[in-house]
C-alpha cells in the first residue's frame, strides 16, 4: 500500500493554521521558513533522529506516541541548554503500508507537546522509502545572552544531581519488547511503559537552572554513565555519585530490583537532566524544583584529577566507564 497519494495534499493538512511565536515571518509554504531572532536572546538548534527498529518499533509505540516522542526528545536537548523552545521542523521519510492516517497521528502527537509549549511547526521535508519509517525533529530554542548551560562547567566542590528517576524508560521498553503495547499491563507496569512512550522533557527545569550563575547540565538520552562520562570529560572533573541515591521508582523495584541500577546507568531514554552546581546553590534549586512539581536529588560530587566516573556503594569505589546505549557497538 503506498502510504501517500500525494505529498503536496499531506503537507497542507499538516500545515499551521495560527502561530504561537511573533517572531515567525514566514512557516510552511516558501523554500525555507524565516523568523526574526530576539536581540537579546542566543539561538539554540539541535535535532535527533527516530528509525523504525532502532528507536521504536509499531509493537511498542503508537504514531501518535512517536510523533510525541520525536519532539520530546529535542525538547529535552533545548531543556539541557537552558533554552526556551521556539521553531521545530518535521523530516519525514515513510516506506510503504503507513496509512495517511497514521501520518497525521504522528503529527497529532507532536502537537500535543507544540501546543503545551507554545512552538510552531516551520518546515520540514516528506520522502518516500523502501523499509523503515525515519523520522527526523529539528527544533530551534532561545536563551538570554550568556545564560546557557553547557556540559564543560562544572568545577570540583559541586554537587551532582538529577531530576525524576532513572531507567524506568529501559525496564518499559523491557515490558514492550515482551509482551506488545496492546497487552494489559498491571499498573505498575504501566508507569514504566508510559515513561518509555511518553517521555516528559524537563523544559521547565532547564529554564530555572538557566537563572544560576554557574550549572553544568546533560539530558539522560543514553544512559546516566554515559551523560555523566560526558560532563567529566567536558569539564575535565572526576564525578563521584552513589549508588544509594540514583532514583529509583518504586515501581521499578517491584518489575526488576535486581537489575534497576543497571537499567539506570545503561538503559537510557529517560530525558531527565543530570548536572553539577556549587553547592552554595543547591538548597535554593531544590526548593525551586519541589515547587515546579519535579523531584530533583543529590546524587553525588565533583572533584578534581583526570576526567573519570566513579560509583560509591558500601564504601568501595568502582570506576563507570562510558556504556550506554551506542548505535554502533551492540
Ligand atoms: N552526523 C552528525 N553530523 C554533525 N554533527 C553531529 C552528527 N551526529 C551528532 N552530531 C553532533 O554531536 C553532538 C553529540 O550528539 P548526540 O550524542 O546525538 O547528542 P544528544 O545525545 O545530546 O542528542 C551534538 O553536538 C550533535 O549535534
Ligand atoms: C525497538 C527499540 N529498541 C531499542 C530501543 C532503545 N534505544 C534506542 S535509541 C536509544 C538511545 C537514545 O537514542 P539516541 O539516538 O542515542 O539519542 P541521542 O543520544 O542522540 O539523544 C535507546 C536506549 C528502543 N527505544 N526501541
Ligand atoms: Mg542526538
Ligand atoms: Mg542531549
Ligand atoms: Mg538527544
Amino acid at each position: 500500500m503506498l502510504a501517500l497519494h500525494d505529498e503536496f495534499a499531506f503537507i497542507e493538512q499538516i500545515k499551521p493554521t495560527s502561530a504561537f511565536q511573533s517572531g515567525l515571518i514566514t512557516g510552511i509554504g516558501d523554500d525555507a521558513a524565516l523568523v526574526r531572532p530576539k536581540i537579546d536572546m542566543e539561538q539554540i538548534i539541535c535535532l535527533d533522529t527516530m528509525v523504525e527498529g532502532v528507536h521504536f518499533t509499531l509493537d511498542t509505540m503508537t504514531p501518535l506516541q512517536i510523533g510525541y516522542k520525536a519532539l520530546a526528545v529535542n525538547l529535552s536537548d533545548i531543556a539541557a541548554m537552558g533554552g526556551i523552545p521556539t521553531y521545530y521542523l518535521v523530516s519525514i521519510a515513510i516506506p510503504p503500508g503507513w496509512s495517511e492516517q497514521d501520518l497525521l497521528s504522528i503529527y497529532e502527537g507532536m502537537e500535543m507537546l507544540a501546543n503545551k509549549y507554545q512552538i510552531d511547526l516551520i518546515g520540514g521535508d516528506t520522502v518516500s522509502i523502501s523499509d523503515s519509517l525515519v523520522i527526523t525533529v529539528t527544533v530551534l530554542g532561545e536563551v538570554e545572552k550568556g545564560k546557557h548551560l553547557l556540559r564543560s562547567r562544572a568545577t570540583p566542590g559541586d554537587i551532582v544531581f538529577v531530576t525524576g528517576f532513572l531507567g524506568d524508560s529501559a525496564a518499559g521498553l523491557e515490558l514492550l519488547l515482551q509482551h506488545g503495547k496492546d497487552h494489559s499491563f498491571t499498573d505498575f507496569e504501566e508507569v514504566l511503559v508510559t515513561k518509555h512512550q511518553f517521555p516528559e522533557p524537563r523544559v521547565e527545569v532547564g529554564r530555572l537552572l538557566a537563572a544560576f550563575e554557574r550549572v553544568s547540565l546533560n539530558d539522560v538520552s543514553d544512559g546516566l554513565a554515559s551523560e555523566l562520562n560526558e560532563i567529566a570529560k567536558a569539564s575535565q572533573v572526576v564525578i563521584t555519585f552513589d549508588q544509594d541515591d540514583v532514583p529509583l521508582s518504586e515501581q521499578i523495584k517491584i518489575h526488576n530490583n535486581e537489575k534497576s541500577l543497571e537499567y539506570a546507568l545503561y538503559g537510557g531514554e529517560d530525558f531527565e537532566l543530570v548536572g553539577t552546581v556549587p553547592a552554595s546553590d543547591w538548597n535554593s534549586i531544590k526548593q525551586k524544583c519541589v515547587a515546579a512539581g519535579v523531584i530533583i536529588r543529590k546524587i553525588g560530587t565533583v572533584s578534581s584529577g583526570d576526567p573519570a566516573v566513579f560509583l560509591q556503594s558500601s564504601g568501595s569505589l568502582q570506576k563507570i566507564d562510558r556504556k550506554g546505549y551506542n548505535h554502533f557497538s551492540k
